[in-house]
């Protein structure tokens, strides 16, 4: 992999809770347009992981490069204006906005003017949220929800409000969007139109970083996968060497044909 492919660089990362290493030295790095997942059983510190990438909280050790950025030390809304943002495990819409209005919140972060100004009424402000909205439609294109878009949030499908997520996350002109479990609790007609979409914006030149339970989804849709088991990064490969790696399939994917349950 030639260095100036990759777009994320996740070098050592650790995190220590107490006395449990959720994260333990976990390496890896994402190359710009990759569909990326992050696999791994409960516990295995998948979420963690993803929580010290975007900053949600603070790494033990080691240090997140984006492009030529270190996310190390960031805060959530630094690292989303420079270009990486995410989506939540649980949804995570605000209910008392209308469909446009949320994914408005999300374009927030590459306004120019502020409160103050937006209290003034001024010309600028006035276009800038004509930009905002019209910015905030095309992302509900791009995701086939547009036709929702004045529809009350919780009205909405459940799958409907994971694409609103992914809309809303995309608002802020991203590069890498991380996916915590985005197929959790899909009917199989909503997962394919959300791998569609994904499938979509990553031909339009975003990168992808997901954690999920559902192989059949890692498996179809991930260039690369790095899998995780007690805090440490077990293996990674494509989905056939994964597959093909005994240490792999004996900590984990050999368990699904006991009919374990991961989600
Ligand atoms: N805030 C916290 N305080 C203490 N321990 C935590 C905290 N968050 C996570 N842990 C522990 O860290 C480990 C990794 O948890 P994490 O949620 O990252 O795993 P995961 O792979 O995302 O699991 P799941 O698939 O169930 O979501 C677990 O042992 C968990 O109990």
């Amino acid at each position: 992999m030639t260095r100036e492919n990759v777009i994320l660089k996740v070098d050592n990362l650790t995190k220590q809770f107490g006395g449990v290493i959720a994260v333990n030295e976990v390496s890896f790095d994402v190359k710009k347009g990759e569909i990326f997942a992050v696999i791994g059983p409960n516990g295995a510190g998948k979420t963690t992981l993803f929580n010290m990438i975007t900053g949600v909280l603070p790494s033990t050790s080691g240090q997140v490069v984006f492009e030529n950025h270190k996310l190390t030390g960031k805060k959530p809304y630094q690292i989303a204006k420079i270009g990486v943002t995410r989506t939540f495990q649980n949804l995570e819409v605000f209910s008392n906005m209308t469909v446009i209005e949320n994914v408005m919140t999300g374009a927030h972060l590459t306004m120019k003017t502020n409160l103050f100004t937006a209290g003034l009424r001024l010309p600028m402000v006035v276009k800038e949220e004509r930009k905002t909205m019209e910015k905030a439609m095309e992302c509900l294109e791009r995701v086939g929800i547009a036709h929702l878009a004045y529809k009350m949030s919780p009205t909405l499908p459940y799958g409907s409000q994971r694409l609103l997520e992914i809309a809303r996350a995309a608002a802020s002109n991203p590069k890498l969007i991380l996916l915590d479990e985005p197929m959790a609790g899909l009917n199989s007609e909503e997962s394919r139109q959300l791998i569609e979409v994904i499938l979509k914006m990553r031909e339009d030149g975003l990168t992808f970083v997901f954690v999920e339970h559902d192989m059949e989804t890692v498996m179809s849709m991930s260039d690369r996968i790095v899998v995780m088991d007690n805090g440490v990064k077990i293996g990674e490969g494509t989905p056939e060497e994964v597959y093909q790696n005994p240490k792999i399939v004996a900590a984990y994917l050999g368990d699904e044909e006991e009919d374990t349950v991961y989600a």
